[in-house]
């Protein structure tokens, strides 16, 4: 037997589109393997007149109201795709009181409002789902949700901006980086305004969401601080690939005692670790825990295809939980007490690039407790450098530092004795 859902969405621009073509692609194989029809009922958009680049079905209604899809009574599901904060969140909330199942890809929504959305979704026992929200293609909170029940998550360490990601590798094989983030832009990958993507705030809204699932911690922007791309040029790229590194934005996050230290920010990977290899608009999580150890998911982290595909699946387990009537489990962590940390208080090996001489260098070296190699002539290795003195460094000396990773050094961390502390190489 078939049941039908009547589904609305928000947005019709590179994710809505990518639902609306894996809707169709995929109609007869949903109600043949689920028993599932998706009846895509009401489409809101800004510019009811744009042209778009898929056909609604017959009979889906297009309308630059969001009320006249959040507040249709037949409407039992809806998908928001449309991004902003303010606007999304209205929405939303608006469905969910009326009782209807929301499903997102809005990280910045996600990250800074989840937990009171999801305390309204519990309150009217709705599924709020969001698998789109983090590494676009990758199902990584599901997996974080149904996989990590018994074990317990050390850390995280990941390639999550595919925009990010695009721009570095393609700098690493000599293109601009305006030339970079005009094809990510083209590709669908950047947000409407790339400034999150390229300024790490975008992973550090994914970071916030995989914090609460990995460590049920809250992390504020604040907290994490993130650092971006932008400072970064072709050249540091390529020095730091001809010797031996690739220069990825990572966001991490690590429980080391009673502390959790996380850090969003351009870090020098060796090309002999996994995450080296991730390239493109690919994405890639790392996750280290006690029963598995390291387990490494890849995927497409943006892009029309794959973000849709995530969403569609979250779709489907919110159909199958409104047809048969059981109620999402809101298995929320109690909020976390560990104290956050950056990694940038630890001292680390960087990678320096510059033109600085390297006398000069050395003085510095000399007058404090760390060493200087020098790996060309403008690329060195400074090793031991604390927080103190690489602000001081960064003040006196034109020097881009980009740390090292698995160079933090924990021995001068408070050990909580009750805690194991894991040493992860990335
Ligand atoms: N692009 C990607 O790869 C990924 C995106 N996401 C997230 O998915 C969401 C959508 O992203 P994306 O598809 O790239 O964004 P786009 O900018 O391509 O599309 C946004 C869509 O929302 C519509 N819209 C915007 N504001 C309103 C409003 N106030 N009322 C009605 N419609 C509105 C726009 O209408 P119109 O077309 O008329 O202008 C457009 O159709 C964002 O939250 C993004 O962060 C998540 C993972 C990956
Ligand atoms: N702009 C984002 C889209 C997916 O979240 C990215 O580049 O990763």
């Amino acid at each position: 037997m078939t049941t039908t859902i009547e589904v609305g969405m928000l947005g019709l621009g590179t994710v809505g589109s990518g639902v609306v073509e894996r809707l169709a692609r995929s109609a007869a194989k949903i109600e043949q393997t689920q028993g599932i029809r998706l009846h895509l009922a009401a489409v809101a958009v800004n510019h009811l007149n744009a042209h778009r680049t898929v056909q609604l079905p017959i009979g889906t209604r297009l309308t630059d109201s969001l009320t006249n899809v959040v507040c249709d009574r037949k409407i039992q599901l809806v998908i928001e795709v449309m991004g902003t904060v303010a606007t999304a969140k209205k929405a939303i909330v608006a469905a969910l009181n009326q009782g209807k199942a929301v499903v997102t890809a809005n990280k910045d929504l996600i990250a800074t409002a989840g937990p009171e959305l999801a305390a309204l979704a519990k309150k009217r026992g709705c599924d709020l789902f969001y698998e789109a929200s983090v590494a676009g293609g990758i199902p990584i909170l599901r997996t974080l949700t149904d996989s990590y029940v018994t074990d317990n998550v050390q850390s995280i360490s990941g390639i999550i901006n595919g925009t990010a990601n695009y721009i570095l590798s393609a700098m690493a094989a000599g293109q601009s980086y305006e030339q970079a983030l005009t094809t990510a832009q083209a590709a669908g990958y950047a947000e409407a305004d790339p400034t999150n993507d390229v300024a790490g705030i975008d992973a550090a809204y994914k970071l916030m969401i995989l914090s609460r699932f990995a460590f049920g911690q809250e992390l504020s922007l604040s907290q994490i601080a993130p650092v971006g791309i932008t400072h970064l040029s072709a050249s540091i790229c390529q020095s730091a690939m001809e010797n031996g590194w690739r220069v990825k934005l990572l966001a991490q996050i690590q429980q080391h005692g009673p502390g959790l230290y996380c850090r969003v920010a351009p870090v020098a990977v060796p090309v002999d670790q996994p995450l080296s290899q991730i390239n493109g608009v690919q994405n890639a999580v790392a996750v280290q825990s006690e029963a598995i150890g390291t387990s490494l998911y890849t995927g497409p982290g943006a892009g029309s295809t794959a973000t849709a595909n995530s969403v569609l699946n979250d779709v489907l387990v919110a159909a199958k939980h409104l047809i048969s009537g059981c109620q999402t489990i809101h298995n929320q962590k109690d909020a976390g007490t560990l104290a956050v940390t950056r990694f940038d208080q630890l001292t680390q090996t960087y990678l320096g690039f510059g033109k600085v001489a390297p006398q000069v260098l050395k003085r510095h070296a000399d007058e404090a407790d760390f060493s200087v190699k020098m790996i060309t002539n403008n690329c060195y290795q400074i090793t031991n450098l604390s927080a103190t003195q690489r602000e001081k460094l960064s003040a006196a000396l034109p020097l881009t530092l980009v740390p090292i990773a698995g160079t933090a050094d924990w021995t001068q961390v408070a050990e909580n004795p009750m805690a194991t502390t894991v040493n992860v190489a990335i």
